[in-house]
């Protein structure tokens, strides 16, 4: 009978729900790592919330486990591509407490508004001091949420009920879902503007960490109280700290810290600043649906296999997989490919299955190519979540199935409408099970996708090619294969580049100053 470990505090329903469907389950809350890594071999699902750190001597240890099930949604304690490399699925539960980190939101914000924390203290300190406490109305002020997501738009739907005026930074979200949600959306240099609240709800990303940085926060109108029930590392403390002390903003609100369990930190002791112990998504109610929902997931996947909510492995059935996994991945890339060049709301996306494929699980497939095209966007995007995402986002998904035609038997092409243009981009599989890219836009190539790749569109011009591998010699980079493809001869041309390393945004920089390139970018599967 498999076995399971509970080892954060997850509400007493998970343990109910694993003996029902006769699993064996253990709690073991507080564990350091070493008492973790002793125990673990033992086991063969682990449930937590964000306080176990799930790291690569962890999963060393867990010779047994085949399942790690993250009750809430972030799983950045967990090292997905150790979890991966091992053969363990990593699951959450994207949607079981967003109502509630939402609500926490909003209480931040009132409690920043009316200075409640320090007049609380005040009054049980017998102190009455009514005049020191003078705060200010939501009516009418402008809420700037940075990040409009699950979390992000429901707290704009509280906000516009609170009849605040409701502004957006968000660049995934479409005109059409802002004007649905009845948000007005907006570039970050505006929000910092205009906004009298700011509520951060992005994930921690490359292009969200730092975002509220010195730089940014003196962009803030005067007086702007900010609120963050996200990630810590989305605000630089330091300068959040000079920032309210200068006066510049008048208070934070904040449920998450860069570093984690908080006990000591640059805003600690600061009268202007709330905090709480990250409590976004304890409530009853939440606690109650997330460890409800990822013992019932867990439960599935020991006891039949079927895949649920998993952020690094694809839900396919037993009998279907060996035909349809390469087509996955490749659909996954595709997605992946248009996904990290796509700087604006998508609208609209067709996916085109010619030939065999088309004979195939087409849904698992759209949605392998949805989770690999949201994926650098969004947090916690899986083959489940993704076609709902798409839906919420009012982004319209279609699939056209083909006979086989053209040169290749078989081919997926995706085609991804934005508001500024239309990218397409397809491939197939080669025997032996190898996905490879045929053709980008109207180019056609031959090209395998590998850890780091370089994108450029560039005019086909004599010394374009020398200049380009010279910059990247100069730097040291290393190319594993090269593949390039012309629309005719003169004309817009694309090279695809597998390096050996990440190219550093100095050299980026550098081969987008080359002569006749049109565009440059690192991509990375
Ligand atoms: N405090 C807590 O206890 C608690 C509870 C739940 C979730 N969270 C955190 O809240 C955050 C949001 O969760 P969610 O479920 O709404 O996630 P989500 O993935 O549904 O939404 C995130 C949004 O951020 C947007 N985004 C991505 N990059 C951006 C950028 N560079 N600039 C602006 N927007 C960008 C995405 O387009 C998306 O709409 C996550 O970091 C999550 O871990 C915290
Ligand atoms: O990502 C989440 O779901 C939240 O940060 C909640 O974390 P917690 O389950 O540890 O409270």
């Amino acid at each position: 009978m498999p076995k399971v470990l509970i080892s954060d505090q997850l509400s007493p329903a998970a343990v109910q729900i694993f003996k029902d469907r006769g699993l064996e389950v253990d709690v073991k809350t507080g564990l350091d790592r070493d008492e973790l890594i002793k125990i673990i071999g033992d086991y063969d699902g682990l449930a937590i919330r964000s306080a176990t750190k799930v790291t690569p001597p962890v999963l060393a240890a867990a010779k047994k486990l085949k399942v790690v099930g993250r009750a809430g949604i972030g799983v950045d304690n967990v090292d997905l591509p150790a979890a991966t490399a091992a053969g363990v699925i990593v699951m959450n539960t994207p949607f079981g407490n967003s109502i509630t980190t939402a609500e926490h939101a909003i209480a931040m914000m009132f409690a920043l508004a009316r200075d409640i924390p320090q007049a609380n203290a005040s009054t049980h300190a017998g102190k009455w001091e009514k005049s020191k406490f003078m705060g200010v109305e939501v009516t009418g002020k402008v809420l700037g949420i940075i990040g409009c997501g699950n979390i992000g738009s429901i707290v704009a739907d509280r906000g516009i009920g609170l009849r605040m005026k409701v502004i957006a930074f968000d660049p995934f979200l479409t005109p059409e879902r802002a004007q649905d949600m009845g948000v007005e959306k907006v570039e970050l240099e505006d929000l910092l503007k205009r906004a009298d609240f700011i509520t951060l709800h992005t994930p921690l990303t490359d292009k969200t960490r730092n975002i509220l940085n010195a730089e940014n926060l003196a962009k803030c109108k005067k007086g702007v109280r900010i609120v963050n029930c996200a990630r810590g590392g989305l605000i630089v403390e330091s300068d959040l700290k000079a920032a309210i002390e200068s006066g510049h903003v008048a208070g934070a609100a904040l449920d998450v810290f860069e570093e984690e369990p908080a006990k000591s930190n640059p805003l600690f002791g600061m009268d202007q600043v709330i905090c709480t112990p990250h409590l976004g998504a304890s409530t009853n109610e939440a606690q109650e649906n997330v460890a409800l929902q990822v013992a019932e997931q867990m439960a599935d996947y020991l006891l039949t296999g079927a895949v649920t909510n998993s952020i690094n492995v694809p839900a396919v059935s037993a009998e279907e997989a060996p035909k349809l996994t390469p087509f996955l991945t490749l659909a996954q890339q595709l997605g992946s490919f248009a996904g990290q060049l796509t700087e604006s709301g998508i609208s609209e996306v067709t996916i085109e299955y010619a030939g065999d494929v088309a004979e195939m699980n087409t849904r698992v497939l759209t949605n392998a190519a949805l989770t690999g095209l949201l994926k650098p966007q969004l947090e916690d995007v899986n083959m489940v979540s993704a076609p709902v995402i798409a839906k919420d986002r009012n982004i319209k998904v279609s699939e056209v199935k083909r006979e086989q035609q053209g040169a290749y038997e078989t081919y997926i092409r995706l085609i991804v409408k934005t508001e500024r243009q239309e990218r397409s981009v397809a491939g197939t599989v080669f025997s032996g099970g190898l996905p490879r890219l045929i053709q980008i836009k109207s180019v056609n190539m031959e090209a395998a996708l590998g850890r780091h790749m370089l994108y450029v569109t560039n005019l086909d011009k004599p010394g374009f090619i020398g200049a380009l591998g010279s910059t990247l010699g100069k730097a040291g980079i290393n190319i594993a294969n090269f593949n390039l493809g012309r629309e005719k001869a003169g004309g817009d041309a694309i090279c695809l580049i597998e390096v050996d390393a990440d190219v550093p945004a100095a050299t980026l920089a550098e081969i987008q100053a080359l002569p006749h390139v049109v565009q440059v970018k690192a991509l990375s599967f």
